[in-house]
């Protein structure tokens, strides 16, 4: 595969000397859905508005589909869709039209097939002779989309997309993205919702601080940073481990009335079998079970503070 987003060494420092991207590299594939999260303030809107030609940088480069996003503006522009995190749409006008202009300011000819399909694929065709001002803000977001769909973007950025939608709309979001996936469009999105990056990206980046902490295979990522904790209920608290056990790293919880075993699931087996037998064996009696799943958000968290934020 090859990279359609390419981005070196890019740094951005505002207007006041606030350095909110300290030398960001990323390579990002065609085809893939990568979810860039980060806490507030990490440098995420300012990272996709830098390749969307919004925002100016001040070092590095960046290219989309071979163009360098400041020089190559209108090549790197016209590859790109863009769904803004705030809703910036006329209130008065129909939805068809709104879609209908924003194909005509990218210099594309009339394609009233396209438009239908697009507003189709975002249910939005029975509302597209509604004003925008009559729609809800979850159909608003999917004008947004349209909007950004209409001139066959190559690479969409979707900045938040289901910010403040309930829960059913996100999963149509979802949805949506899989199928723009499917279509061919590389999409990049910035998600506060670990469970969103969790549900449809290919890759995670983390970033935080202006700098990406980590780019990895969403798969791998929970494969190696994962894993599952085993708490075992005593029926009699022990004062220490008993030597019998040594070979198995528990840990003692706290008035010595449960042991943790944390173990992978990706192994050949976890050794919950043998550890349970040996317990016996040590003459301990069990009292209850119980199994945690370490998730995205544990990893996500640990990774922020080892981060120092
Ligand atoms: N125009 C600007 N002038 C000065 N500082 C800015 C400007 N825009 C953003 N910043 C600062 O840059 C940092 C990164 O902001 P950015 O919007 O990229 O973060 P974000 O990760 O998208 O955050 P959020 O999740 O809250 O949207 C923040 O500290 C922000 O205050």
């Amino acid at each position: 595969m090859t990279a359609i987003v390419e981005v070196s060494g890019l740094t951005k420092t505002y207007k006041g000397g606030f350095q909110a991207l300290k030398g960001v590299d990323l390579a990002i594939e065609e085809g893939e859905i990568l979810a860039l999260l980060g806490p507030n303030g990490a440098g995420k809107t300012t990272l996709i508005s830098a390749l969307c030609g919004i925002v100016q940088p001040t070092g590095g480069t960046a290219r989309v589909g071979g163009f360098d996003v400041v020089e190559d503006y209108r090549g790197a522009r016209a590859m790109i869709g863009l769904v803004p995190q705030e809703v910036a749409l006329e209130p008065f006008e129909k939805v068809i039209n709104t879609v209908r202009f924003s194909r005509g300011l990218f210099g594309y000819g009339k394609d009233e097939a396209l438009i239908e399909r697009i507003l189709r694929q975002l249910s939005l065709w029975d509302k597209r002779h509604a004003r925008i001002r009559e729609l809800s803000g979850g159909m608003k977001r999917r004008v947004l989309i349209a909007k950004a769909l209409c001139h066959e973007p190559r690479v969409l950025f979707l900045d938040e997309p289901t910010a403040g939608v309930d829960v059913e709309l996100r999963r149509d979001m979802w949805d949506v993205v899989a199928e723009l996936k499917a279509q061919g469009v590389t999409i990049i999105l910035t998600t506060h919702y670990i469970e969103e990056a969790e549900a449809i990206a290919d890759r995670v980046a983390v970033i935080n601080g202006g700098q990406i902490l980590l780019v990895e295979e969403k798969a791998a990522l929970m494969r190696r940073m994962g894993c599952k904790e085993l708490t075992i209920e005593l029926t009699e608290p022990v004062a220490a481990l008993p030597e019998a056990l040594a070979r198995w790293d528990l840990r003692l919880g706290a008035g010595g009335e449960t042991l943790i075993y944390a173990y992978s699931t990706q192994g050949e087996g976890t050794g919950i079998t043998r550890l349970l037998q040996d317990l016996s064996a040590a003459g301990l009696g069990l009292r209850d079970l119980a199994t945690t799943q370490s998730s995205l958000e544990d990893i996500f968290v640990g990774l922020i503070k080892e981060g120092g934020a």
